[in-house]
């Protein structure tokens, strides 16, 4: 094979792919690629950042195995080569196009993935913080159910580790977390150039982290991360059941804490919802401010769709943004995508967008098979399950086995629904979000310890499921 082969192979990759992706999304996805090399049936290719990779992986992954078996046999695998660090040419190896939308990427890392040596730390402005641009306060729409927590972000960022630290975002998928953290650094390095921002996911921290051990770079990688001035880690709870990465983020996170450092973490969830995690941790991320982000209402999903339309040059009527904010209430990551089969629908069937288009890539797009478990049906269930009243539960009674069906209530609302603390607490008895709060933390503790408790949470769970 020729020297330069890797680059051959992967510009014929890149003639299918360019065939097949718009042209705004090959300039910002593809070209940036840099071919590395190919051996072993393996081509490595350099992308900028973490971020680059776990998006390619999560958007296209098929259309790159496609290009790949196709171009160059099957069974080639891609390998993914991201510069950690640009002054000492660090890089991360992950093993990609592994990964089905089921299943989490396996990744490999081989060589050199440490973390820098402090001793050669970077100046602020070549540690490449991450971010990604996309993701601004600009762009980022503002309603009802992200108000709160976009506010509390901006604070942070005027005064990073002065006012909320940690600051702890939770919310279900789609719902702007990690747009909202990139804002934040972003607007950090635009008010702080000096400062030592770092974006990343609490998947690469794990990799990175055992890495490092078997590298026998442990103390470099520690030793890195408390060079930092403001640690932004996505996607918390992946840290779930891990220990020895919970253990090794707890003395990072302290170290950090005591030196008047900035941390801003998300998780899908509320901490007291975040099983398998520990209590000092857990504790520590209660410490500054916890922001929840709720699913948008029906004004900001037609203001995401304006915004997204103008931005994206389209022309699309009024009555279609409509329809679409109306039953597309998911998250605003499945808004986008209807958008996107919008246009592409129109560009392939050479049609206006019209409300008939809409509506059959709706149907198709949202799912509809199941319906949602709502708060009355986890009422329901579980006053049957415990054969009190259901009326019993909104009294202001604190009889114990009331006081117990009630927070089993919250706790099962909390996990099942999307309901946020506040309205879980004016269904459930007229309580506060505090007392739904401290009712998921009681049943989640006594479900670690009584074996009879769990079996009837998992009775009552199964009946919902069931309905
Ligand atoms: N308020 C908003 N204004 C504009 N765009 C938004 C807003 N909220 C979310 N988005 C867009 O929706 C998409 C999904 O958002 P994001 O990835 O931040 O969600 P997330 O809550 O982090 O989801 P996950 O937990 O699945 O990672 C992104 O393209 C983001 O830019």
């Amino acid at each position: 094979m020729i020297e330069n082969d890797h680059v051959v192979l992967w510009n014929r990759c890149l003639n299918i792919i360019r065939d097949n992706v718009p042209d705004t999304t090959y300039k910002t996805w593809f070209e940036p690629i840099v071919p590395l090399k190919y051996e072993d049936h393996a081509l490595t290719i350099g992308v900028p950042s973490p971020f680059f990779y776990e998006f390619l992986e999560e958007k296209f992954v098929d259309l790159l195995r496609a290009a790949l078996y196709k171009e160059i046999g099957e069974g080639t695998q891609l390998m993914y080569c991201i510069l950690t660090d640009k002054t000492n040419h660090i890089t991360v190896n992950i093993e990609g196009t592994k990964r089905s939308s089921a299943l989490p990427a396996q990744t490999v890392i081989k060589d050199g993935n440490k973390a820098p040596n402090p001793m050669q730390a970077p100046a602020p402005q070549d540690l490449d913080p991450h971010l990604n641009p996309n993701y601004n306060f600009e762009n980022f729409i503002k309603g009802n159910s992200n108000e709160f927590s976009r506010t509390v972000g901006e604070t942070v960022a005027k005064n990073p580790a002065r006012t909320f630290n940690p600051l702890f975002l939770y919310g279900p998928s789609g719902v702007g977390k990690t747009h909202l953290i990139n804002a934040i650094g972003t607007r950090i390095k635009e008010l702080y150039p000096e400062k030592r921002v770092l974006y990343v996911s609490a998947h690469l921290f794990q990799v990175q982290y055992t890495d490092s051990v078997r590298t026998n770079h442990f103390n470099d990688f520690i030793s890195f991360y408390q060079t930092i001035d403001v640690l932004i880690i996505d996607d918390i709870q992946e840290f779930a059941g891990v220990t020895k990465t919970q253990n090794t983020f707890f003395h990072i996170f302290n170290h950090l804490h005591q030196n008047g450092k900035q941390l801003i973490l998300t998780s899908d969830r509320a901490p007291v919802m975040l099983q398998g995690m520990e209590e000092r941790l857990l504790t520590r991320f209660k410490w500054g401010l916890v922001a929840e982000l709720e699913k948008p209402d029906v004004e900001l999903r037609k203001n995401i769709l304006r915004n997204k339309i103008r931005r994206d040059g389209l022309n699309i009527p009024e009555s279609v943004i409509n329809y679409i904010a109306e039953n597309v209430n998911e998250s605003v990551r499945e808004l986008e995508g209807i958008i996107n089969s919008l246009l592409a629908q129109s560009i392939i069937f050479k049609r206006d967008v019209d409300i008939d288009l809409a509506e059959r890539i709706v149907r198709k797009a949202v799912r509809c098979e199941s319906k949602p478990i709502t708060i009355e049906d986890i009422i329901a269930k579980v006053c049957s399950h415990y054969e009190i009243e259901e009326s019993a539960i909104h009294t202001k009674t604190r009889k114990r086995e009331v006081v117990q069906v009630r927070q089993v209530a919250m706790f099962l609302a909390k996990k099942h629904t999307d309901a946020s603390s506040s309205k879980i607490g004016q269904l459930i008895g007229n309580k506060d979000h505090a007392t739904v709060l401290h009712a998921c933390k009681i049943v989640k503790d006594q479900v670690e310890v009584d074996k009879s408790f769990k079996a009837d949470i998992e009775e009552i769970e199964a009946l919902l499921r069931r309905k």
